[in-house]
């Protein structure tokens, strides 16, 4: 089964909150280098492990994973609405392979995705259905949370179900690195963001568009210096871009989740879908980084990252 990686960091405000040009075109050169990666590997099948922002999981029924056999972008930020091309026996059959692991991953019929999967898919095959796809809830922001080692053993599953099967599988990670966006938290929240937090999973239009003027307000704060929100960590960044590098997962993953959020703000965990990715291509063997792109990019409220990385042995 050849196997190769991309992780990336995500933002809603991609676009709508651009920094100055010179590092938007950088950031879009290292897309087009991830893009003209993706081509050349050429996969059947992407598997693709990412958060939601309550958007499709919500406190009505929180799962800490879950594989989808069906899923609808819910078209958030202005991105692309509609239906992923979902691989259904794929989905089932990393599902069955990963509960018989363990590792206990709940299954959608009916799952809604938010920015977290829209954008690395759009950003690396053009569009949501351009390649068939697995897509992997993980719960990063709606604690209680489980011990961040558990999205190492869920990608390790992964990684092993895949090499049963006779596919070429690219994996996406989506998240991170240290960021602190305005995410509510249940525990403080007010009776009617608590409400929205449980049951908002349909805003109106009105409703997600001042949600989201909040998220650019926010970021608008923050790159002026101004605002709560936590600041970003380069060195943290930096170490996490090392330590997954290394195959060193323990490094990251055997911290607590209090560690994440010190270190890298309460988004921080979104970080759990690059060691579920980097996993599963380890399940496979030694693998090496390709690409490593970094910069901490305040107006998108995100240390961004994008890293490739492929297997050592040149199986892909
Ligand atoms: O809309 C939201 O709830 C959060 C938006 C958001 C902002 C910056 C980086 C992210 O990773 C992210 O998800
Ligand atoms: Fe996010």
């Amino acid at each position: 089964m050849p196997v190769a990686l991309c992780a990336t960091s995500h933002s809603p405000l991609i676009g709508l909150h651009d920094p100055a040009p010179e590092v938007r075109a950088e950031v879009d050169a290292e897309f087009a280098a991830a893009r003209a990666f993706a081509e050349d590997f050429a996969p059947d099948l992407a598997v693709i492990f990412a958060p939601d922002h309550y958007n499709g999981f919500l406190y009505d029924m929180m799962p800490s994973f879950c594989v989808g056999a069906a899923a609808t972008s819910v078209g958030d930020y202005g991105l692309p609405s509609g239906a992923l091309d979902v691989d259904r026996d794929a989905a089932y059959a990393v599902a069955e392979r990963v509960l018989a692991s363990g590792v206990d991953v709940a299954v959608s019929e009916d799952m809604r995705v938010d920015h977290g999967f829209v954008q690395p898919l759009t950003f690396l095959f053009g569009s949501l259905t351009a390649v068939p796809v697995v897509p992997v809830f993980i719960n990063c922001v709606a604690e209680p949370l489980g011990p961040a080692v558990r999205a190492r053993h869920l990608g390790t599953a992964v990684g092993e179900a895949l090499k049963e099967m006779d596919r070429r599988v690219l994996l996406i990670g989506s998240g991170g690195l240290s960021h602190d966006p305005p995410v509510p938290r249940l525990k403080e929240a007010t009776p009617e963001v608590a409400e929205r937090l449980t049951h908002g999973r349909d805003p109106s239009p009105e409703q997600r568009a001042q949600r989201e003027g909040r998220t650019v307000k926010a970021a608008s704060e923050f790159a002026h210096g101004g605002g709560a929100l936590r600041p970003l960590n380069p060195d943290w960044d930096a170490l996490v871009l090392r330590s997954l590098a290394a195959g060193d997962f323990a490094a990251v993953d055997g911290r607590s989740n209090e560690w994440f959020v010190a270190e890298g703000g309460h988004s921080a965990p979104e970080v759990r879908t690059w060691i579920a990715a980097y996993a599963a291509l380890a399940a496979a063997g030694p693998y090496t980084v390709r690409s490593s792109y970094y910069r901490a990019i305040p107006e998108w409220l995100a240390g961004f990252a994008t890293t490739t990385a492929v297997p050592l042995d040149g199986a892909a």
